[in-house]
């Protein structure tokens, strides 16, 4: 039997504001918010509202298209002077998610050649529209590659949140659960909680359980006894940045999980688009790894779980080798241990 997708889209593009689910509220609040200055994106960004390597890029390419339409300028020279105004505070919002300085970058380009205001104001408009259906096939085309590396019964560990709300639809780490459920595929998987701020436990646990696929919770100190006691079959995760060697920048924790993997001799794959993929940068060394708010880790929901004045670190993402990853699913195939700098070259020729 199949089932449709149930998931409501993160983020909505209308005419004046953009419309939010507010991630931040989740699971217990189903909220929207609604974003109508180019401070209210960036906030938003920066909050965690909206979080995810492509829902982030795809929230900015609206952003931006949001901010021009309001700009009070007289030549089309000022008005590409303001863009790159507003793209550069963008940019400013996170640092590590390459998708967010990608998707950008796209809309700047996109009106390089446009000779009047209301010209340059249209094509915005359309190439943001564009990043997020594009986003969408992407997704549900990394979902049948990695849907293809399963089978039937398996138990699957993942990390964080690269779910449908993570991204325009379906997902990448995600996309093959929610596949898998429409095509009436039993997959079992088992959502690792994601200290410090809980996608794994706010967000996954949401998704998966609003699209009927059979999820375990488990928090992150779990995983190896989970591995080895409930037999998982693999794991999967999603990616912020990828190098063109394809060492791999994802939520903090996806390191240690790669470890394990190969400690336990299981697959370890990453679910990525193109749009992720850095390749100016030859190594996971180069990658910029954001460092939050200590009272991230000093409390949760408000409330203080560690003494005051602590000594804190708290990076939001690490990056995993990519001698430990056996696959990276793109939307273009799936690229293989042993063969990344080829393989990951050839994609960008
Ligand atoms: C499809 S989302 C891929 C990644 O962005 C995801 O795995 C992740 O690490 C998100 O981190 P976050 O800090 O929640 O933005």
């Amino acid at each position: 039997m199949t089932k449709s997708f149930t998931i409501p889209r993160s983020v909505e593009w209308n005419e004046n504001y953009i419309s939010l689910l507010d991630q931040q509220k989740l699971p217990l609040e189903t909220e929207y918010i609604e974003l109508r200055t180019v401070q209210d994106v960036w906030e938003s960004i920066t909050s965690l509202k909206v979080r995810g390597a492509p829902a982030i890029g795809i929230t900015a390419a609206f952003g931006l298209a949001l901010a021009a339409q309001n700009y009070e300028v007289e030549s089309i020279q000022a008005f590409k002077t303001q863009l790159q105004k507003d793209r550069d505070y963008l940019a400013s919002s996170r640092p590590t998610a390459v998708n967010l300085f990608w998707a950008l970058d796209r809309m700047v380009r996109s009106v390089e050649n446009a000779t009047s205001i209301n010209e340059a104001k249209t094509k915005l408009t359309h190439e943001a529209i564009r990043i997020q259906i594009e986003d969408e096939a992407v997704c549900r085309q990394i979902g049948e590659y990695a849907l293809s590396l399963f089978k039937s019964n398996d138990k699957v560990l993942t990390i964080c949140n690269a779910g449908s709300i993570a991204t325009a639809r379906y997902g990448t780490a995600l996309a093959p659960f929610h596949l898998a459920k429409e095509k009436g595929i039993n997959l079992q998987v088992f959502a690792s909680e994601t200290r410090p701020v809980l996608q794994g436990s706010r967000l996954t646990a949401w998704e998966l359980k609003q699209s009927g696929v059979d999820v375990t919770l488990i928090t992150d100190n779990m995983a190896a006894h989970t591995i080895a006691a409930k037999g998982i079959t693999a794991v999967i995760v999603g990616a912020d940045r990828i190098t063109a060697n394809g060492d791999t920048a994802n939520k903090i924790g996806t390191y240690g999980l790669a470890i394990l993997a190969k400690a336990f001799n299981i697959p370890f794959y990453v679910a990525a688009p193109l749009s992720t993929f850095d390749i100016s940068l030859q190594s996971g060394k180069e990658i910029p790894i954001e460092e939050r708010n200590p009272e991230e880790v000093t409390h949760i929901n408000g409330h203080r779980i560690a003494p005051e004045g602590i000594n804190v670190f708290n990076p939001a993402f690490d990056v995993t080798p990519n001698d430990l990853i056996t696959a990276i699913i793109t939307e273009e195939g799936i690229l293989y241990n042993g063969e990344y700098k080829d393989s990951i070259a050839n994609l960008f020729q």
